[in-house]
């Protein structure tokens, strides 16, 4: 399809800081087949999957990371492969420049409508770019500047060990991006390490328009927000990441052996 052949330079949200080049988004990334495949796989999976945590439940694939950050080498479900990114990623050349030249660890998200996520940033246990393909319902995701007197907990609350955002209420983010249903969102650089990035806990997101909205020019189709208003649906998100450190299995077990 013609129009699946995206240039990263004509989807760049240039209302954001960085040059232009930190963040990327792209409506419409993957057709209603696929996000009505890939909705199945998710909600299907078995109820041990899913991690309740209070604000949202949470699956990691192919497993959460350990403690000390490393990711156990083992490959991501064929269902987070294909189509995304498999031909998708590879064909934008998302991933060219991380470690291991592609995602490897991929967590999903789900939020019921009054859900979201506190402000946080996801931290130095990945390469710094994050793809995320958003399933279900439209949503805004909210940017803050990070406090400048080191006062930020630099809390990756990513599998939900994070403590709660109590300093952050009464905060006011300093960019909102909408992101649709089926869309791609990118940020990288200068936007994963300078800001930290949160949902609100609501059921409608409002105030919506070219003025509050970073990307507004890159939506599929404003229309349904015209009155400035996004009313929450069940929203999935697919959020995808380059865990920097990455261990073989054998050699952990004859790392542990030789202890
Ligand atoms: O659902 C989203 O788009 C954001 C999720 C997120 O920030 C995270 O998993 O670290
Ligand atoms: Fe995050």
């Amino acid at each position: 399809m013609s129009e699946r052949n995206w240039n990263l330079e004509d989807v760049r949200i240039t209302g954001l800081p960085g040059d232009g080049v930190d963040a990327f988004y792209i409506a419409d990334f993957i057709t209603q087949d696929e996000e009505e495949r890939l909705l199945e796989k998710i909600t299907t999976a078995p109820l041990p999957t899913w991690k309740h945590l209070s604000h949202r439940r949470l699956q990691t694939h192919p497993s959460p990371l350990t403690n000390n950050n490393t990711l156990l080498a083992s490959p991501l479900p064929s269902w987070l492969v294909c189509p995304i990114i498999s031909p998708h990623f590879d064909r934008l050349a998302l991933f060219a420049g991380s470690p291991h030249k592609a995602p490897n660890h991929v967590l999903v998200n789900e939020y019921i409508p009054g859900q979201g996520i506190m402000p946080h940033e996801d931290g130095a246990a990945y390469y710094p770019l994050v793809a995320t393909v958003s399933l279900g319902g439209d949503i805004v995701l909210d940017l803050y500047e990070k406090r400048k007197d080191g006062e930020e907990t630099g809390n990756n609350e990513m599998e939900g060990n994070n403590s709660g955002g109590g300093a952050n209420s009464g905060r006011l983010p300093k960019y909102r991006i909408l992101q649709e249903r089926r869309s791609l969102l990118v940020t990288r650089n200068r936007i994963y390490r300078d800001y930290l990035h949160g949902i609100a806990e609501r059921d409608r997101d409002e105030g919506l328009g070219p003025d509050s909205i970073c990307n507004w020019n890159l939506l599929g189709d404003p229309g349904p927000f015209g009155d400035g208003v996004n009313v929450r649906e069940t929203r999935i998100s697919l959020t995808y990441r380059d865990v920097l450190k990455v261990a073989k299995l054998g050699n952990t077990m004859k790392f542990l052996n030789k202890r």
